[in-house]
């Protein structure tokens, strides 16, 4: 059900431990229908805190994605409901959905995709010139360590610094949440790191809400929780007393 609210009020503080920022309650996913229906979420229920830097885990097609996916803004559950603040998710209108993920959340996905014809600085650009309240390109460029590179692109760069200009266009609007879906599935070791040490300036630096999707169990050292997703549920949480800074990861 819509509940007619716009998604895109400013939220208020972003507090560590305060009153959660998403919720999922029963949540379910099918697709398709019958004998070919696929079950990706069952009654998967939710509560992230503002500030949070969540990992999911979870074997190859326990609706990692899927949850990403609602929480984001980009697909609607079968039933149950998901919320973002004091707004719902789901029946959310698409134009309010456009809404809160142009204004609220940063995607990073296993690929980059760049504009090819723009040099990093214009490909950040972009998204700063539609955000109410971004930084400026430089400074979410610097962020990412990336100051040296910004007239270049993108096939002039690694794969791990391209990484780290998605990073830097999903940050530089401030988002209150930053989603990324296997950010480092396509990059070696040492460059994974840098893309994380990204991601978790953006964490304590911007205060955004963080979700990381990995198969990378490593990666599980950084978090302040970590959960396990299997078969459509969450099977197991854990709480990291204290955190690893991404270049203490061992993989
Ligand atoms: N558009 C779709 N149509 C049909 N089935 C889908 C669709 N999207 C996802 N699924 C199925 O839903 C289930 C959950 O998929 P999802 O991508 O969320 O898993 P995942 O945990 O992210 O997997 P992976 O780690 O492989 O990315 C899988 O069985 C998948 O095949």
């Amino acid at each position: 059900m819509n509940n007619g609210a716009y998604l895109g009020t400013s939220g208020g503080p972003r507090l560590r431990g305060s009153a959660p920022v998403f919720t999922a309650r029963a949540l379910f996913k099918t697709y398709g229908t019958g004998e070919t229906a696929v079950h990706a979420l069952r009654e998967l229920d939710l509560d992230i805190s503002a500030g949070e830097f969540v990992v999911l885990l979870g074997p190859s097609g326990s609706g990692k994605s899927t949850l990403l996916n609602i929480l984001g803004g980009l697909d609607a559950p079968t039933s149950g409901r998901a919320t973002w603040r004091d707004h719902e998710l789901t029946g959310a209108t698409e134009a309010d959905l456009t809404r809160y993920r142009r204004e609220h959340v940063g995607f990073v996905f296993q690929f980059y995709n760049l504009i090819p014809s723009l040099t990093v600085r214009e490909n950040v650009e972009l998204v700063a010139e539609i955000a109410s309240d971004p930084m400026s390109p430089d400074e979410a460029l610097s962020l990412v360590g990336l100051s040296h590179r910004t007239a270049h692109f993108p096939s002039q760069l690694s794969g791990g610094e391209q990484q780290r200009v998605a990073v830097a266009r999903a940050i530089v609007k401030r988002p209150d949440a930053l989603l990324c879906d296997e950010p480092t599935g396509a990059l070696d070791v040492e460059t994974g790191k840098l893309v994380l040490a990204a991601i978790e300036r953006a964490n304590r630096e911007v205060g955004s809400t963080v979700i990381v999707i990995t198969h990378n169990t490593a990666i599980a050292g950084m978090a302040d929780r970590v959960l396990r997703l299997g078969a459509g549920r969450i099977v197991g949480e854990e709480v990291n007393a204290s955190k690893l800074s991404p270049e203490d990861l061992q993989w």
